[in-house]
């Protein structure tokens, strides 16, 4: 799965969830990397200095975030080096979490929710059954970054800009589900997505139960 920042791939992970499919957040599994104590921090300092890194020894993501989406003077590779820095350990750490799942149940489906799948798929050491893309307009995306994440308009555009389009993201995609349909709607596509995929559901929320 993928989609356009603020399209609404959280809101279709925890459907996907709770119709018992493992995913594999990579925004999440950043997050963990810039944690104290990995291996990523040293690296991140190194290229960026010691003020993306807090007190506590983690990375201040906001702050790191206005020096790579935030146009800096004079500093124009700031993002694709964060990129190489990040992308190699989240990869690393994806194959790990999909070999911690198949483990425990070697027939899981498991969905890799990669809001970059478009940018990164060339290099990525994992292949897909399916693609899926959430898709909202700009307009609604920049909303939602500005009412839920306290970003200004210019910091939402900044995401925006520096990710695919969502044209891109649908060519790479075999289905799209709608981010500005009322969530019970977003649901319903990916029910009947899982349907015509042969995805097993949870018998709990079997969509049957919740219409
Ligand atoms: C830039 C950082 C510090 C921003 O942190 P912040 O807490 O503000 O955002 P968060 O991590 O929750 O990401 C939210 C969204 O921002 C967008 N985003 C994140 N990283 C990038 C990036 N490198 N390029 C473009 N958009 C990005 C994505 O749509 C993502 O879903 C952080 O996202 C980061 O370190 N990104 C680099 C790693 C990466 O590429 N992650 C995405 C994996 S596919
Ligand atoms: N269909 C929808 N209708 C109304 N609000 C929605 C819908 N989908 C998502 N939202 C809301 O929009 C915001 C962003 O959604 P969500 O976190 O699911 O997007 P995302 O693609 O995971 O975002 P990000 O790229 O920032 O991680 C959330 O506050 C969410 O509740």
């Amino acid at each position: 799965m993928t989609g356009g920042i603020a399209a609404g791939k959280s809101t279709v992970s925890q459907h996907l969830r709770e119709c018992g499919i493992a995913v594999i957040d990579y925004d999440e599994l950043t997050h963990i990397l810039q944690e104290p104590g990995s291996p990523a921090i040293m690296l991140l300092e190194q290229r960026f200095g010691p003020d993306v890194i807090d007190a506590d020894g983690r990375v201040d993501r906001a702050a790191l975030a206005a020096r790579v989406f935030g146009g800096a003077q004079g500093d124009n590779t700031a993002l694709a080096d964060l990129n190489a820095i990040m992308h190699p350990l989240i990869d690393q750490l994806a194959a790990e979490a999909e070999r911690h799942v198949l483990a425990v149940n070697p027939n899981a489906v498991i969905v890799h929710d990669i809001p970059l799948y478009a940018d990164v798929h060339e290099h990525l050491p994992v292949t897909f059954d399916h693609v899926m893309t959430v898709e909202a307009p700009v307009s609604t995306r920049v909303q939602r970054m500005m009412r839920t994440r306290a970003m200004s308009r210019e910091q939402a555009l900044a995401r925006i800009v520096n990710q695919a389009t969502s044209e891109q993201r649908e060519q790479l995609a075999d289905a799209v589900i709608d981010g500005n349909a009322a969530i019970p709607d977003m649901d319903c596509q990916v029910d009947q997505l899982l349907r015509s995929w042969h995805v097993p559901m949870a018998a709990t929320h079997a969509p049957s139960e919740r219409l």
